[in-house]
């Protein structure tokens, strides 16, 4: 249905408390969408190189492990330092992408949105102006926009007049920018291309994907460590793909297909929310059963139950990581069940018109991290040295479902 009749990010604003988060200006425009869609996307093969370049770097400082013993790291702030290193180094370039205060500002934005969303939701709407003013997550989040909006817009300006002076000038030194933020001020009109509001949505982007790409990958990785057998044979995969294309090249992720099969897996049986496919009635509107949804009606699906219902899934709660690799051996069926395709049984994505954009990006942010960690180190969870063990608990607000924030894993240099 159309946007006008049921909408996708009326909704999933209206679930994010977008005036207090402040992402009710995506309400404004599809600038994000359409830049994701039309620029970011079809570029992913290339980013590929680059991004193996930010994650050598990444790595030697954020995990500094040795050949002879283990260290002990959280692993979702581990792999929340390197997507966040990753995305920053395609969203918003260089210099900013190492600039400590840009990837902490992001960060803290992104963690007291959700603390504001998962507060005030317990509210009803007309106390939420007034509860939103006691609430030091609310400051907070003001606060992050602000400082994001200091270091960002100079850098619009700066980057304006070089173009300006190249047009007069034709300097031949001139190059022009390209990452994201570049890309959104090439399509924005007038009024989304302000400044500010350019630094306001490049910040909710760095929302919308570095927290749900570092959950997916830290999900994965605890699968991994729990099930250790498949570690072999994605290894083989992966050095195989690294081998005959001399490193990671642009056509290296389309080869790990086992791995996309074990991410799918991952995220089937956890996802970051039970619930998706939101949607929030604009116009009254009569389904073909009769049922009638007045307007403001909000809805979404079981996303969770529909993937773990055995009408639909064979064998459902069993963990299988090669489960849509061997589906996707079937005559006719090679391009359906992977990571970032949606379907009406699979909606962690969404499905259909207004699906997340962001997906492809983020399968293959997650699939480098992984081969990186697979190729570079040994791992076990903390205090499992040895055989298969439990995946640690997820964490569960609301609806929403985390990776356990406070479990470590064990790395080790290995020995190749
Ligand atoms: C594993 C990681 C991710 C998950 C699980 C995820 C999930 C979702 C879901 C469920 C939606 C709502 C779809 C619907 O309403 O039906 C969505 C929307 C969206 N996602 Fe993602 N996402 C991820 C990564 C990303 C990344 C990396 C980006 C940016 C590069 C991104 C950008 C967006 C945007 C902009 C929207 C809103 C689209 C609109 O305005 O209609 N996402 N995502």
């Amino acid at each position: 249905m159309p946007d006008h009749k049921l909408s996708s990010i009326q909704a999933n604003i209206d679930n994010f408390e977008g005036l207090y988060s402040t992402t009710s200006i995506l309400l404004e425009g599809h600038l994000h969408t359409h830049t994701i869609q039309t620029r970011l996307t079809p570029r992913l093969a290339s980013l590929v190189p680059v991004t193996q370049i930010v994650l050598d770097r990444a790595f030697a400082n954020e995990l500094p492990a040795k050949k002879d013993s283990y260290i002990d790291i959280p692993a979702f702030h581990l792999v929340l330092r390197l997507v966040s290193a990753i995305s920053a180094r395609h969203f918003v370039g260089h210099p900013m992408c190492e600039d400590e205060e840009w990837l902490s500002t992001a960060l803290k934005y992104t963690e007291n949105a959700f603390r504001t969303i998962i507060f005030l939701r317990i509210f009803p709407d007309w106390a939420k102006p007034v509860v939103s003013l006691f609430i030091p997550y609310s400051w907070k989040v003001s606060s992050a926009l602000r400082k994001a909006q200091r270091l960002i817009v100079p850098i619009i300006i700066q980057r304006r007049k070089e173009a300006a002076t190249f047009l007069l000038t034709k300097d031949s030194s001139y190059r022009k920018p390209d990452d994201f933020l570049q890309w959104m001020m090439d399509e924005a009109n007038e009024r989304d291309g302000l400044p500010h509001k350019l630094a306001h949505r490049l910040l909710i982007l760095t929302l919308a994907s570095v927290h749900t790409t570092s959950m997916a990958a830290t999900q994965t990785l605890f699968d991994l460590c729990a099930k250790p057998e498949y570690i072999a044979p994605l290894r083989e995969e992966i050095t195989k793909a690294v081998q005959k294309d001399d490193g990671f090249t642009k056509q290296t992720l389309t080869h790990l297909r086992k791995l996309d099969s074990f991410m799918r897996e991952s995220q089937r049986l956890n996802p970051p929310s039970l619930l998706g496919f939101k949607r929030c009635v604009r116009e009254p509107l009569t389904l073909s059963d009769g049922t009638f949804l007045p307007k403001n009606t909000h809805l979404m699906m079981p996303v969770y139950p529909i993937v773990t219902d055995a009408a639909n899934v064979p064998n459902p709660m069993r963990f299988d990581g090669f489960r849509h690799y061997n589906n996707r051996l079937q005559p006719g069926e090679s391009n359906r069940h992977q990571f970032a395709t949606t379907s009406d049984q699979n909606l962690h994505f969404g499905h259909g018109k207004f699906s997340c954009p962001g997906r492809f990006f983020a399968a293959n942010t997650i699939k480098m991290v992984i081969s990186n960690l697979l190729l570079r180190y040994d791992f076990h969870l903390e205090g499992s040295a040895t055989g298969s063990v439990e995946r640690p608990e997820n964490v569960r607000l609301h609806e929403y479902v985390f990776p356990n924030p406070e479990t470590k894993v064990s790395f080790r240099l290995r020995q190749v």
